[in-house]
């Protein structure tokens, strides 16, 4: 297993081979996911869901239907199971005619129909297996009755790469285990993993009292709690389903198993959060928009990508920093990642043009296969021309109205802050989020005074965006910052606590810890 999480015989930067390869006929392959799934005419979940998020991800999905559901955003009103023999075909079909990455499987509603899925991918072995399994639909329909407990917990869970239940399902797998806190979900991911996935995501969706939505992710090690702010909304129809396709369709990409789950928890986020207003069938489950990312907020004229968690450990490079620890910018933002770091700055300043787009570009496509957003610092013509997520400025770079007309309304702009004045305009030109500091002094940026604490929450109370804290953070006062008792103070930016130290990927992962602790403290 690779150090982020690699899956199954895939090397730490296996990348699809279809996802990559091109013949010597200039035949291009697209990464290829299978869904073996139950249909719903509502089109909100199962099939019609798994289809819809790999094309939104940019992957091909062919999908193998194990059951018709007569269903609507009021329930599911009955549900008719294929022949095994007629499944059996459809799978054969198409595992004998296309090279999938990844098989995703959901609504396997009896012990014949998983007979015949272990049976095909015996005869026709795919690189990696996810298994959502799903057994009530969201109106609390049954979807797969106790029968099945047994062939999932003693022959599909051996093979699976990542299991995706919710509480309710972790729950069943285990003998009806109480499951009512992250912590009974550590257990139970513990528990699950005993049985022989590779990775198990327990979903806490359905935990009550909790504001935010926790996953919690088990590598047999490790374990990691994905919290996001739960989205008020009806349209939650399908949410488990989109999940599971995403992870299949970021691991089609080549994406290590951690990040594939991250993107795809990212992905559910925005899409319920792009989705929450709109209204589709009178019952009380509504569908969401899977392509969200492909509109813009009619609103605002904005697409809902930015996410402000994303500013939890916010990694700043500094070129003198790489040049003295002997080490490329590349190098330096894939330690972060795998440390921890939530959203990366290139902040290059000594750095020509030609080079550091070369350089930005390498790094845009590691960030993005982590599902990591790069923003650069300063330079709007880097940004645009090697497709960054977005920029940061500072007062005397180019005001933020005029980099938001050159960027267009999806990109991320950050603006330096220190104080309320400069807050409000932030807000008023566009930006995203604000970067308040320094907090402390600082021998990383020169002539740059400090505002301390007082002055950080001054900022974060004034204004309406997130705020990150920057200027002489580290391991020993990243607590204090985050102890101010500012809900909108996001997380930290830091340049020397991670670039001028020896091993970046080890301080990144002490600092998120440390992160992380105080978070739990407040
Ligand atoms: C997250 C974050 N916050 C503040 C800054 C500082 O930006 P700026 O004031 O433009 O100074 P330089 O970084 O350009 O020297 C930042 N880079 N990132
Ligand atoms: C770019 C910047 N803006 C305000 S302080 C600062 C430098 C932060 O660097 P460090 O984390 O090493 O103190
Ligand atoms: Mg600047």
């Amino acid at each position: 297993m690779n150090s982020l999480g690699g899956i199954r015989s895939w090397p730490a930067n296996w990348r699809s081979t279809t996802a990559l390869m091109t013949t010597t006929e200039s035949v291009r392959k697209i990464p290829q996911v299978l869904t073996v799934a139950g249909s719903d005419s509502g089109a909100g979940a199962g099939i019609q869901a798994d289809l819809k998020v790999c094309a939104a991800r940019g992957v091909y999905c062919a999908s193998v239907i194990t059951a018709v559901t007569a269903q609507n955003t009021r329930g599911v009103q009955s549900v008719h199971l294929l022949p095994p023999e007629f499944v059996s075909e459809q799978l054969k079909s198409v595992l004998s005619d296309f090279d999938f990455d990844v098989v995703k499987t959901g609504m396997l509603p009896s012990t014949e129909i998983v007979e015949v899925l272990l049976q095909n991918l015996s005869d026709f072995p795919v690189r990696a297996l996810v298994v959502d399994p799903v057994m009530v639909s969201t109106s609390g329909h049954v979807l797969a009755g106790s029968s099945i407990l047994s062939i999932f917990r003693e022959r599909l869970l051996p093979i699976a790469d990542i299991i995706t239940p919710n509480v309710k399902e972790a729950s069943a797998l285990l003998g009806g285990v109480r499951i009512e806190t992250v912590s009974d979900m550590r257990s139970a991911a513990k528990l699950l993993h005993e049985m022989g996935p590779r990775f198990v995501l327990v979903k806490g969706g359905d935990l009550p009292d909790s504001s935010d939505s926790v996953d919690v992710y088990f590598d047999g090690k490790e374990f990691h709690e994905l919290r996001s702010p739960r989205v008020a909304t009806r349209n939650t129809h399908g949410t488990g389903c989109t999940l599971a396709s995403c992870i299949a369709a970021e691991l089609a990409k080549g994406s290590s198993m951690l990040s594939a789950v991250k993107v795809a928890k990212r992905f559910v986020d925005n899409a319920l959060d792009y989705s929450k207003d709109i209204a589709i069938g009178s019952g009380m489950q509504g569908p969401f928009d899977h392509f969200f990312g492909l509109k813009k907020d009619p609103q605002s004229s904005r697409c809902s990508i930015f996410n402000p968690d994303d500013l939890f450990l916010y990694a700043v490079t500094d070129s003198r920093m790489n040049r003295k620890w002997n080490r490329s910018i590349v190098d330096a933002v894939k330690a972060a990642i795998e440390g921890g770091a939530t959203i990366i700055q290139l902040r290059e300043k000594e750095a020509e043009t030609r080079e550091f787009l070369e350089e930005a570009k390498a790094c845009v496509d590691i960030c993005r296969s982590h599902g990591v957003s790069l923003l650069i610092n300063d330079r709007i013509d880097i940004a645009l021309a090697c497709n960054a997520d977005g920029v940061h400025v500072g007062q005397s770079d180019m005001p933020v109205d005029l980099v938001r007309s050159l960027l267009g309304p999806d990109k991320i702009i950050g603006v330096s802050c220190k104080t309320p004045e400069q807050a409000h305009q932030a807000w008023k030109d566009g930006a995203d989020y604000i970067g308040s500091g320094g907090v402390f002094p600082t021998n990383t940026k020169a002539n740059n005074r400090t505002i301390g604490l007082d002055g950080l929450k001054e900022v974060c109370e004034a204004s309406k965006l997130p705020v990150v804290a920057i200027g002489g953070i580290g391991i020993s006062n990243a607590d204090s910052v985050m102890q101010i008792d500012a809900p909108n103070l996001k997380g930290v930016a830091v340049v020397s606590a991670l670039f001028d130290q020896d091993c970046v990927l080890t301080q990144a992962k002490k600092l998120h810890k440390t992160l992380k602790d105080s978070k739990r403290e407040i």
